[in-house]
């Protein structure tokens, strides 16, 4: 959890996935959303944390959700839910894992006085929600690349009016997939990475992952599992999140369908329909959080393809920064047996906010309805679908407003966002400037 990435470049995953029994599964129905977690992560965590430590760390990491259930569902239509993940403090799914890892992180470092450097790359809610989760703390400094012009102004002042000194928005040239290249850069500068303890809470991080499989098993027991599987419907850009679906299946939850739905910046898309993983040119959209080519978990997902053959995936990694790779027929039919996919353009996300406002009075953001619209191809009778709900409308009002009419409000906490004072430092797309930046702002 703290080292991040590994030091030959690759992504940690489990050597095994621990099960849960059907009773085991059935026994989670009725519990707190606290209750939930504690069971379905507390096998991975070993002896890191005892018991009762994991339980405080779970309580203090959810206590700030605005929503009693924390991930609430609600009916859109016969057989169609929506999984609420925006009722966290910044207002997207990110939060669950993010105050969860802030907790392990401030418990960790605590009992080892030591102090480490933090560096995110993000299209706009991972970087809010980690600068949520760290600010102030004592044993931690944070930096999070965002790319210049292509986030929300809701996710930029998220991230850029926080006043703790520990926290440092920078705003790259480039796209999202350029400032996540320059985190990986920054993990393989080992002198750079030791000099700074240098730790990270993207979802290459294998903790965020695993907070992200509790909300599976919460949601899909609140409609009859394990007594009847349940299908889920992912608006997806960094891989993180449905591959959390993945592990949640494969811990025993059952589930039918992990549907991938994507923006027109479809690489995942195209790739799991068959035509090769090739990069092409990031279009910004109205869905800018999803606007991803490089997906970084998707690696995670080609190593079980590849039946966890880690030079077969370090060679298509070495092709992808070349442009790209074909995946093979094997591989492809694993692959295509765990996930299915689909895409939605920018035409077609907006006539779902509208849709969806009329039929369900549920007001979507833009990655969401990408969602909804998806699932709405690929539902089928008599199997619950569940579509996450991956942020809350408010982080994106004019798209929201232009398609629906209506003005997202945002809570009143964050009334005065934007009367609030902005600090952010424009960089460069360059690993020299940049990793002499954060050494120059590092807390003394
Ligand atoms: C609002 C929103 N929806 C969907 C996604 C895609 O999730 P993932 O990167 O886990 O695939 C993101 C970014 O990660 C996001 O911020
Ligand atoms: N959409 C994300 C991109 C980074 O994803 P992560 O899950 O790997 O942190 C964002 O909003 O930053």
């Amino acid at each position: 959890m703290l080292t991040g990435l590994a030091r030959d470049g690759g992504l940690y995953v489990p050597e095994t996935i621990p099960q849960l029994t059907l009773a085991e599964i059935a026994a989670l129905e009725g519990l707190s959303y606290e209750a939930i977690a504690y069971r379905v992560m507390r096998p991975f965590v070993g002896d890191v944390f005892s018991d009762d430590e994991f339980g405080d760390i779970i309580e203090r990491a959810y206590a700030g959700f605005g929503h009693a259930a924390r991930a609430p569902l609600v009916q859109l239509d016969q057989g169609h839910f929506l999984l609420e993940l925006f009722h966290g403090p910044t207002l997207a799914f990110k939060d669950f894992a993010m105050q969860l890892i802030g907790q392990m992180f401030q418990t960790a470092l605590g009992r080892k006085g030591d102090r480490v450097t933090i560096v995110g790359a993000t299209s706009g809610d991972t970087g809010s929600a980690a600068i949520e989760a760290f600010r102030g703390l004592e044993n931690v400094d944070v930096f999070i690349l965002y790319p210049h012009g292509r986030i929300s102004e809701v996710q930029r002042r998220q991230m850029t009016t926080p006043t703790e000194s520990n926290v440092h928005a920078l705003a790259m040239d480039g796209d999202f997939d350029d400032c996540q290249a320059r985190l990986k850069d920054m993990f393989n500068d080992f002198e750079f990475r030791d000099g700074v303890r240098l730790a990270g809470v993207n979802s290459i991080n294998w903790g965020r992952v695993l907070a992200q499989v509790v909300y599976y098993f919460s949601s899909a027991v609140a409609l009859g599992a394990p007594h009847r599987p349940v299908s889920f419907t992912v608006p997806t850009g960094n891989f993180g999140d449905i591959f959390a679906g993945y592990i949640a299946k494969r811990m025993g939850l059952p589930i039918d369908k992990l549907v991938v739905a994507t923006n027109q910046n479809d690489i995942l898309h195209r790739c799991l329909s068959g035509q090769g993983y090739h990069k092409g040119q990031t279009v910004p959209s109205i869905s800018p959080s999803m606007d991803i080519q490089v997906s970084s978990n998707f690696e995670r997902a080609l190593f079980d393809a590849y039946d966890r053959d880690g030079n077969a995936i370090k060679q298509l990694m070495d092709e992808l920064k070349a442009g790209g790779f074909d995946v093979s027929q094997g591989a492809m039919q694993v692959l295509q047996s765990n996930y299915i996919s689909g895409r939605a353009s920018e035409e077609e996300t907006m006539a779902t906010i509208t849709a969806t406002l009329k039929s369900s009075g549920e007001l979507l953001c833009p990655h969401s309805a990408i969602g909804v619209k998806v699932a709405d191809e690929m539902r089928v009778t008599g199997t619950p679908m569940i579509t996450l709900a991956t942020a809350h409308p408010a982080k994106f009002p004019d798209a929201v407003e232009k398609a629906s009419g209506q003005h997202p409000p945002l809570p009143p906490r964050m009334d005065d966002l934007y009367e609030r004072g902005e600090r952010v430092s424009r960089v460069p797309n360059d690993l020299a400037a940049l990793t002499a930046h954060i050494k120059r702002h590092l807390t003394a």
